[in-house]
Parts: C-alpha cells; structure tokens; sequence
C-alpha cells in the first residue's frame, strides 16, 4: 500500500505545551518508528535531487543526523555534521543563533566542506529558521554553494521558509502544520 504524505503529517505526534507553555511540539520519533513512513519520507526528501551530483549532505543535531544520514546515503553524498558547541574535536567555525524555544551556538569543522562543493541542508522542521540559518551561514563561511534545504515539516507562521528564501536557498518542505 502507497504512502500519501497525508500519511506522513498523521504519523507525526503533537505534544502541547512541550518544551516550554504554548509550543506545540512535532515529535518525528513516532514517524521514525514507521518504517513505512520513515522511507516515504526520505524517498520524498530525496527524489528532487536524484542525479544532481551533490557532494554533501549538511544535518543539525540532532534530528537532522538521522533524517540526513538516510538522505546522504541514499544520494551517495558525504555527511557533513553540524553539532551544538562543544562536541567537535578539531577547528570548528561556530555560530550563535536563536530557535522557536531558545538560543545556542553550532558549530563545523572546518574542513567539512571544500570550496565549491553542492551541499543540501537537511533537518526534521523548520519552525522560525533560526538554526537553518545560522548553518547556511557556517557552510558559506567556509565556501560550500548551498544549493537547497529540505525538511519534513514546515510551520510556515514561524517563517524560517521566507528567511531562508531571502538568502537564496531553495527550500522543499512535505508537510505543514499551522500555528505553532
Ligand atoms: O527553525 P527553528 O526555530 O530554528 O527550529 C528548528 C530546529 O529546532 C529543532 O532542533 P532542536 O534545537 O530542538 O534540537 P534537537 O534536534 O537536538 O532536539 C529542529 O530539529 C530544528 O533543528
Ligand atoms: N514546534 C516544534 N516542534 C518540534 N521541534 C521544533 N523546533 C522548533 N520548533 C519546534
């Protein structure tokens, strides 16, 4: 039986009042549990960039390692870790951003990516775009053409899309709640 991405938006758990009073929080774990709705989500992911030549796959920790390990494999692409501060064992380039619940730092390591390289951002949600954007930021810092970003949900009233829009990075989501 084929997946819709209807399925996909039913698969993912709303939990209120999490982590902090008035967030709705999208949990994934219940649609990582699927394993029907875990592979229709990275084969959505995936497709439009079917014979693109990408070099890299960029994912924020944490939910961004298992939903972008999956999509590099699948691409044949190199994974490019982007970690809360502190985690990194070599030079990093770090960044400060803030997010629907908070604030913190990310960082890279430097040489994750060579100049030039295609590289495709890949994370669970962009609620406000804050962490998208800060690691736009950190790959450019060090030269990658970040060519596109994907995520599996979108909360469009937060506007991350339009921010990372604004930047010039082509942005595909699969399914959206609105609110936040
Ligand atoms: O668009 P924004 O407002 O920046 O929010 C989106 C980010 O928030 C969540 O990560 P979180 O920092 O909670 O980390 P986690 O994956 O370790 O739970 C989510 O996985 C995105 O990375
Ligand atoms: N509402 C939300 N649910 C899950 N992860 C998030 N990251 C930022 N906002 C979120």
């Amino acid at each position: 039986m084929k997946t819709h991405l209807s399925d996909l938006a039913d698969a993912i758990r709303s939990i209120p009042d999490y982590p902090k009073p008035g967030i709705i929080f999208r949990d994934i774990t219940t649609l990582l549990g699927n394993a029907r709705a875990f592979r229709r989500a990275v084969d959505e992911l995936v497709n439009p960039y079917a014979g693109m030549k990408i070099d890299k796959i960029a994912g924020m920790e944490a939910r961004g390692f298992i939903l972008g390990g999956a999509v590099a494999h699948q691409l044949s692409a190199g994974f490019v870790p982007i970690r809360k501060k502190g985690k990194l064992p070599y030079e990093t380039v770090r960044i400060a951003y803030s997010l629907e619940y908070g604030i913190d730092e990310m960082e890279m390591h430097k040489d994750a990516v060579q100049p030039g390289e295609k590289v495709i951002l890949v994370d669970d949600l962009i609620a406000t775009g804050g962490t998208a954007v800060g690691a736009v930021q950190l790959l450019r810092q060090i030269g990658a053409d970040v060519v596109s970003a994907c995520f599996v949900i979108d909360l469009p009233d937060l506007g991350g899309r339009k921010k990372l829009e604004a930047l010039g990075v082509e942005v595909r989501t699969l399914v959206e709640f609105s609110g936040h």
